[in-house]
């Protein structure tokens, strides 16, 4: 077990330490705190009341969290108070098992959930975001009062926040963060050293990578954004706030992307004069990538919503791509790709270091489900594919049905294709992402002294028969 305290006194601490090197300071937005004795105003009082509630959202539902955000409680605060409700909320996620390991300490009998929420909310900003315990447990005692189902639990919530700060949190394991069944799932797959690595991981804010235009200075935009070329070419920093306001943004010279989710498009490698479909193409960050290597792009994707995204990307950075909407089994069209992108729904779970909620929202038989469209949408995109032609699919999952066994059945069923075994230096990708089948697993705990990536699983096929 991953003994610790969330202020990060165990055995991650040193990839942590490096972590937050590569990422730059931290920056967390902050409300305005509000005197202790001065009850005349709620400043602040608001934002933990949103934390609150996008907290619960992401524990309801998938997609709960999104939701949550366009909701008055989130979008009537002023701009710091609606990040701040927005990183107690992740913070909060990131942290569940460990807050409710110190809480189930002090708690004899487990208090109603609208207490248990405020207790959480208070416990994400002292101990994670260093909020002032004098500012997170006297907002949190006056949320107590307000609502008649938590009043009678004033005195516990103040006695309970106020003992943690006195006698400290005590220790903690990372991998209570983990959903039993999720930890189970990784133990099995990838091994007990891999899941300790995977539950720090999840502990950890990552920072922002940026995929960069051709012919745009990647060691210049690194300097202006105070971060770091990554062996890929992408454009890592610590930066937080409006992405917007970033020096090149306007002029669309680079657009946010994940350093593992730039591999599977450089593993495709689309060249000018080439024709490519990207199948599942919203909100874009690869079509930008096929579109930016001088293919003619054609995107496609089912929703019309995720797609004005790539459409707003696309105006931007000046780059071009035909877009149908329409679920790609669908598509009529009867012509075929010298290069083919299947990223495929999914679960998600490898992308719980940007999105933690995936990990409370997916449940076991979501994998299942997936895994059919997968197998799907991966026979549409075959039949795409021009002869000589080749195909990457790929899945930011690390569960293994929607990954590995989705390419050990296609082959098999599919034998006109074979694997092109990937170079993980040439795409960027991590030396210890590549499967002895000649495919890349890229787990989030890689490149921990880094800053990680998330988690994809990406193989390359060609069409050796037509
Ligand atoms: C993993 S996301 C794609 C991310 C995208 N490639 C990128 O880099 O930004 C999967 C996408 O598949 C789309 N999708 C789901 N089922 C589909 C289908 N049957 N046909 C086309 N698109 C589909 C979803 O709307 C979603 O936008």
């Amino acid at each position: 077990m991953t003994g610790g305290t969330p202020k990060g006194k165990d055995s991650g601490a040193r990839g942590r330490r490096l972590a937050d090197k590569a990422r730059g300071p931290r920056r967390e937005p902050k409300p305005q705190v509000q005197n202790p004795n001065d009850d005349s105003v709620d400043v602040g009082v608001e934002a933990r009341v949103a934390a609150g509630v996008l907290l619960n959202a992401a524990l309801i539902r998938r997609g709960g969290l999104d939701e949550a955000l366009a909701l008055p409680a989130v979008t009537a605060l002023p701009g710091p108070d609606r990040a701040f409700a927005r990183a107690v909320a992740m913070a909060a996620l990131r942290r569940l098992g460990e807050i409710d390991q110190i809480l189930d300490r002090k708690l004899q009998k487990r208090p109603p959930e609208a207490v248990r929420t405020l207790m959480r909310i208070s416990l994400a900003q002292t101990l994670v975001l260093e909020t002032p315990a004098f500012a997170a447990v006297s907002t949190a005692v006056k949320l107590a009062e307000r609502d008649p189902k938590t009043r009678p639990y004033k005195n516990l919530v103040n006695a309970v926040l106020r003992g943690i700060d006195r006698e400290g949190p005590g220790l903690t394991t990372a991998e209570s963060n983990l959903p039993e069944w999720i930890a189970a799932r990784w133990k099995q797959t990838y091994g007990d050293q891999a899941l300790i690595g995977l539950a720090l991981a999840a502990r950890e804010e990552p920072p922002t990578d940026l995929s960069l235009k051709p012919g745009q200075d990647a060691a210049a935009l690194a300097e202006a954004v105070e971060g770091e070329v990554l062996p890929g070419g992408s454009v890592r920093t610590g930066r937080r706030g409006d992405v917007a306001a970033w020096p090149g943004f306007k002029d669309g010279n680079w657009w946010v992307q994940d350093a593992a989710a730039a591999v599977p498009v450089r593993l495709l490698a689309p060249m000018a004069g080439e024709t490519a479909l990207d199948m599942c193409a919203a909100p874009g960050g690869k079509t930008l990538q096929i579109a930016a290597a001088g293919a003619t792009v054609q995107a496609l994707d089912r929703s019309e919503a995720r797609l004005k995204r790539l459409r707003q990307n696309l105006d931007r950075t000046g780059l071009e791509a035909a877009i149908a909407v329409m679920p790609a089994e669908d598509w009529l069209d009867s012509r075929t790709f010298d290069a083919v992108l299947l990223d495929a729904p999914c679960t998600a779970t490898g992308t719980f270091r940007r999105n933690p909620e995936v990990l409370r929202a997916t449940k076991p038989a979501d994998v299942g489900k997936l895994a059919d469209v997968q197998h799907r949408l991966l026979d549409a995109a075959a039949e795409r594919v021009a002869p000589g032609g080749r195909m990457v699919y790929c899945v930011c999952s690390l569960e293994r049905e929607e990954g590995e066994t989705q390419i050990i059945a296609f082959l098999r069923r599919n034998p006109a294709f074979r694997t092109v075994t990937a170079e993980p230096a040439a795409v960027g990708a991590p030396a210890e992402a590549l499967t002895p089948e000649g495919w890349l697993r890229i787990l989030p705990s890689m490149w921990a002294e880094n800053g990680g990536l998330d988690g994809f699983f990406a193989a390359k096929l060609e069409r050796v028969q037509g």
